[in-house]
């Protein structure tokens, strides 16, 4: 049964929480636990209620959760994510944009299938490291029946966001983690997955649990529109017309003028469950509907629905399915408000300028001759839209553009995910074979990202495929012909590395014919302007205004993770700020509120700058700042890397932490892929 539009109860016990922790809670809880676990006494009262119904239930499991489950092997993990390709497609980058709003905490950002399969993680690697402890990361099963009382899997049964702290999770061990999820549903009430953010107890704010369910509610709305069921006709309202195509806009699916699905929004707005909608017909719910598809209709809910503070107009649009025109002509389908209000359903704009567009022109006439393009930059400044954007500019447009994260894939399977394998090529190996993503690029373009990050006898395959256009799969089988074009990116110096042994010279020489370097954010002379039109381009939508301090300090601000952090911030912003609002200076990040009043500090204001932002601040004034243990931890990392001549391999080894760990220190941003 699909429950309550939304389960409120948890955020108080969230608010509860102060900086010590569960405290205000924790004589009641450990007293529910020893009443429970030790004496087999009800937790009811004690507890929130549906802790009380997952220790229950997950006291009747026949079995014990398990205390140490075993991560599924890479390559069933890789077929799991295959499988569930939509939900990661529409999900992957609001984890992106948490992990990034969220990133000052020590959380990470899952994303779990329907059976509670940890897909994906993102988020601070500081968490990661102690989370991986209780086994919380991709490949491991949270379901409740295997983990006990814990968020993805409470959240999956209940079918509704909750939030599990500390010793409220059924596993004691499980103990150390604060987590808050939400399930992400589809329009016929079934749940495709869930968002979940876990961290140190003390991390889990309200704020973070009302991010959790706004994101959850931007996939579910992005999942939506993609997906609309045949011979279903889609009526979008609001209460307010500023959120008519915005993730806020209420969505009812029609057939034959009976409802066949909803999203939460509606059912929050008509104060109904999934199931008291499902099958009614639309004229039950409202006076009138809009007799064509205009996309601004007052809406008039049926006085049976009406209920003080229930506000009974809505402006409304329809989308596609047959027309309501009074003459009974049909159309064909119309998806016209995500065209109206680009900014708030679409993916966010692309600036571009004549000077990118003639770098564009010069990669792609090289591009066309077959010769490989190499792209520099540092992270977030847009090396794979450029990438894209020549392979549309290209004659190849019409073949593959296939994408590899060298840094990202792991150093054992990059050599299979490559050059893909033959049947039993190795323990773990998938049945049928793998053709490999280079043969997936064939009439197309092979996109290797962090190429200096590619292992050297890797290095050496890739050269000789670019020499000899064929490649032979792992476990034998015989070579076959590519065609391909290479498209590298890097942010590291690999001439640098080609000098001190890290890189291939003769794979070096071959890739740097053609570079095209992408200038950081703060590089670019006219940042300021590039800000401030993707500003306009994304606030209007929901009406909002900048107050000149806060225009001032996102203008001024360094962007450090270059376009990716700008259009994170942008979207939190857009997500947070009420439609019609004005954005001030308070409601930007730390790090940029931060940097303003550094910029503007006369010397009374740079002592209260950092009170004001939230920082720390010692009374004696002599304190360390607040930035010193990371600026540390930099400066360690960057003393690590220039010995290892920018290879970040090395590195990580010197250091002794994993790379993936020290990419997430140097890029930041990263996006998982
Ligand atoms: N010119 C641009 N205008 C607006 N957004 C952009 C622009 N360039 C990149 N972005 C956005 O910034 C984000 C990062 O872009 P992209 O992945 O291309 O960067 P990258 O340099 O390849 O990063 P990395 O090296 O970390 O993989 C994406 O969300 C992308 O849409």
């Amino acid at each position: 049964m699909r429950g309550a539009p939304t389960q409120e109860t948890d955020v108080p016990q969230a608010k509860r929480m102060d900086s010590t922790g569960i405290a205000p809670a924790s004589t009641a809880l450990h007293l529910a636990r020893q009443r429970f676990f030790e004496e087999g006494h009800d937790p009811e009262g004690l507890v929130p209620e549906w802790i009380a119904r997952s220790w229950r239930r997950c006291s009747a499991l026949p079995a014990r959760p398990s205390e140490s489950p075993e991560p599924l092997p890479q390559d069933e993990l890789f077929s799991r994510r295959e499988a569930q390709g939509r939900l990661r497609r529409h999900a992957l980058p609001e984890l992106e944009a948490l992990a990034e709003a969220l990133s000052p905490s020590r959380v990470v950002v899952l994303l779990a299938d329907p059976q509670g399969m940890i897909l994906d993680a993102t988020g601070s690697d500081v968490f990661m490291n102690k989370a991986q402890r209780v086994a919380l990361m991709p490949g491991v099963d949270w379901s409740e029946r295997r983990r006990g009382t814990n968020a993805i899997g409470t959240a999956l049964t209940e079918s509704s966001p909750v939030t599990v702290l500390g010793p409220q999770h059924y596993m004691e061990q499980n103990g150390i983690l604060g987590c808050t999820a939400a399930p992400l549903l589809g329009a016929d009430g079934q749940v495709l997955g869930v968002l979940d953010v876990s961290g140190d107890p003390r991390c889990i704010q309200s704020q973070t649990v009302g991010l959790v369910r706004m994101a959850a509610q931007m996939i579910e709305y992005r999942m939506a529109l993609d997906n609309r069921p045949a011979q279903t006709e889609l009526l979008r309202f609001a209460r307010d017309p500023a959120l008519l195509g915005s993730h806020r806009e209420a969505l009812l699916w029609i057939r034959n003028e009976t409802i066949v699905g909803a999203n939460r929004a509606a059912m929050r707005v008509l104060g109904m469950t999934f199931e008291q909608l499902r099958g009614r017909f639309v004229d039950d719910l409202f006076c009138s509907l809009p007799s064509t598809d205009r996309d601004r209709f007052e809406l008039c809910l049926q006085p049976w629905l009406a209920r003080p503070g229930r506000s009974a107009s809505w402006a409304s649009g329809w989308v596609g399915g047959k027309s309501r025109r009074p003459d009974g002509v049909s159309t064909a389908a119309e998806e016209r408000l995500p065209q109206k209000h680009p900014a708030a359903v679409s993916e966010p704009p692309i600036i571009w300028d004549a000077q990118r567009d003639a770098l564009v022109e010069r990669a792609r006439r090289v591009l066309d001759c077959g010769i490989p393009v190499l792209i520099l930059g540092e992270s977030g400044t847009g090396k794979e839209v450029f990438a894209r954007r020549v392979h549309q500019a290209s004659q190849r447009r019409q073949g593959p553009f296939v994408p590899v994260n060298c840094a990202a894939v792991p150093e054992g399977l990059i050599e299979a995910e490559l050059f893909g394998y033959e049947e039993g090529a190795f323990t773990g190996a998938r049945r049928k074979g793998q053709p490999g993503l280079i043969r997936q690029a064939h009439g197309g373009v092979l996109f290797l990202d962090e190429i200096g990050d590619m292992p050297l006898p890797m290095q050496a395959r890739l050269l000789r495929v670019l020499q000899d256009h064929e490649v032979k799969a792992l476990g034998g089988g015989r070579q076959q012909p590519v065609d391909f074009v290479l498209m590298c990116a890097t942010h590291c110096d690999l001439q640098n590395m080609a000098a001190q042994g890290s890189f291939r010279t003769d794979l070096y020489y071959r890739l740097q014919h053609f570079t095209a370097a992408l200038p950081a954010l703060r590089e670019q002379s006219d940042a300021r302007i590039r800000v401030e039109e993707l500003l306009q381009s994304m606030l209007p939508s929901r009406r909002l205004r900048l107050s000149p301090q806060a225009r001032d300090a996102l203008l001024a601000y360094a962007w450090p993770g270059n376009w990716r952090q700008l259009i994170a911030t942008t979207q939190t912003l857009l997500a947070l700020a009420e439609p019609g609002s004005c954005i001030e200076l308070a409601d930007l990040p730390e790090a940029i509120r931060r940097d303003w009043h550094s910029r503007h500090a006369t010397p009374s204001t740079a002592a209260a700058a950092p009170r004001a932002s939230g920082a720390r601040h010692d009374a004696a004034g002599d304190a360390p700042p607040p930035m010193a243990l990371r600026a540390l931890t930099e400066s360690a990392i960057q003393a690590a890397i220039s010995s290892c001549s920018g290879n970040i391999s090395q590195a990580a080894r010197l250091l002794g932490v994993h790379r993936s760990t020290l990419y997430r220190h140097v890029l930041p941003n990263r996006k998982p892929r």
